[in-house]
């Protein structure tokens, strides 16, 4: 399988190419040259097997030809080792119609564990093939940063360095990123937003002196292989509700839009997926994108679902390539006017857009009254971001089409809100009832290039 950048300027690279790339040099990102397939007799086969089987077997197309068989079978199984829950991404009824996602049993109590530890093995192995060491960048609103940090604390050939918006995560989260004391990974709280963070990390890629003279790499979703990580629970869910038989449909807490995207994918590799529905925050460019107003930036404000206070969506562009009919340089062109504020969607790209999305903004109101009603009616309780899934997914489901909400993270990531709301302290599970008493490590750094180039330079190996 070869990987193509959705700009077209960037060389064609294999998957464990694309992976150590992290961002193509042409700024675009990488997908696969054409989307694996499988049969409606493939998909009937997934079920009742384990996660790991259904992982191997779908992200197998994607991967061959960088690993081999065994190797990938042994990096799936030591990936989700460490998961507290025997189905790993376990499935809930909420009501007769609609089921919850459990994607919270990992390491770091969110669905970016499911990603996370996959690469963390793959880069192992792949980089012990190499004989070659990397530093890892990564931009986070709380959840990516802290399940980089625990998959790749302390191995040799990684240095891993998180850039986070300061005073604009969970304790919790931010406690996770600044406590484990592995002198490879560094926590860094930039005076700024997410998007600011983000930003400094994609200008790193294009900062062509500083990418090679560091050997840069990314985990951020940027890197195709978190994606593709992703898919594999949208089949896992969908066979379990009786896929391929029936449709099903998924809601998704939305922020950077991979999550969605790997849905998008698991539906063009042959899922039959009848909506994939975004929810947002009031940090809703993506909802008014979807309902036909552009994609055009606003300011972000902070909320009570703060890993979703996202205003540039990176992986859309992933969707707007497919929907422009792989036109790369439209893609091309529309980023440069998003450097500017924004861009209008052709009637075209938003009619295919709508083939597969549709989209839902949840108020911090009713984020909490959502919190509240779910767990009065189902006794699940929810974290802010999930319950803004579960929320647009009540408004949205249809009677003859079970509904899936992702539940993207555990609410005692998110303790303050979830008690506010429902009167009800989420604990942590017992392996991090010390986080609090913890020491931190952390460097607060301005939102400038430079500087945090420098703070890098200066924190790896000659
Ligand atoms: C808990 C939680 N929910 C939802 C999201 C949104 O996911 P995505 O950025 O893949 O759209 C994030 C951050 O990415 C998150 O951390
Ligand atoms: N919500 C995310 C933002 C980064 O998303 P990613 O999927 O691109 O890594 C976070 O928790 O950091």
């Amino acid at each position: 399988m070869k990987y193509i950048s959705t700009r077209g300027q960037a060389p064609e690279l294999s998957f464990e190419e694309a992976m150590l790339t992290g961002l193509a040099r042409d700024g675009g990102l990488y997908l696969p040259a054409e989307i694996p397939q499988l049969s409606h007799d493939e998909i009937a086969a997934l079920a009742g097997q384990s996660y790991e089987e259904i992982a191997f077997r779908v992200m197998w197309p994607y991967v061959s030809g960088s690993f081999s068989e065994q190797e990938f079978r042994d990096i799936i199984s030591r990936a989700y080792a460490g998961f507290d829950h025997d189905a790993r991404a376990p499935l809930k009824q909420l009501n007769e119609n609609h089921f919850l996602l459990e994607l919270f049993h990992g390491p770091t109590l969110a669905f970016k564990d499911f990603a996370m530890q996959l690469i963390g093995q793959l880069f192992q192995v792949a980089l012990k093939k190499r004989g070659e060491r990397v530093t890892i960048v990564g931009a986070t609103s709380g959840d990516t940063g802290s399940a980089a940090i625990e998959a790749f604390r302390g191995l040799d050939a990684v240095d891993v360095f998180i850039l986070y918006p300061h005073g604009r995560v969970s304790e919790v989260q931010r406690r996770q990123m600044t406590t484990p004391a592995d002198s490879n990974v560094h926590a860094l709280a930039v005076d700024g937003d997410f998007d600011d963070c983000q930003a400094a990390l994609k200008d790193m890629f294009n900062d062509f002196d500083f990418r090679d003279g560091v050997r840069l790499a990314g985990v951020n979703s940027i890197n195709f292989a978190r994606v593709l990580a992703q898919i594999v629970y949208y089949f896992s869910a969908a066979v379990s509700l009786g896929a391929p038989h029936r449709k099903v449909s998924f809601t998704v807490p939305t922020g950077n839009f991979g999550d969605i995207f790997a849905g998008y994918l698991a539906k063009r590799m042959g899922l039959p997926i009848d909506r994939l529905v975004v929810a947002t925050n009031q940090n809703d460019i993506l909802h008014r994108c979807l309902s036909g107003q552009g994609y055009h930036k606003g300011d972000t404000i902070p909320s009570i679902s703060p890993s979703m206070d996202i205003q540039v969506s990176s992986n859309f562009e992933r969707a707007l390539y497919y929907a422009y009919d792989q036109d790369s340089r439209a893609i091309a062109a529309l980023m440069d006017e998003l450097k500017a504020g924004g861009f209008d969607v052709s009637q075209g790209a938003l009619q295919a857009l709508h083939e597969s999305f549709d989209s839902g903004r949840v108020s911090e109101d009713e984020t909490m009254a959502a919190i509240k009603s779910t767990l009065a009616s189902s006794g699940e309780l929810l974290c802010p971001h999930s319950a803004i899934g579960a929320k647009v997914a009540e408004d949205q489901r249809k009677s003859d089409v079970p509904m899936i909400t992702l539940a993207t993270a555990h609410p005692a990531k998110f303790p303050a809100a979830v008690e506010k709301a429902s009167g009800v302290f989420p604990p942590l599970p017992p392996r991090m009832s010390d986080l609090y008493e913890r020491s931190e490590r952390v460097t607060r750094i301005a939102n400038d290039l430079g500087t945090i180039q420098e703070h890098i330079k200066g924190h790896i190996p000659a």
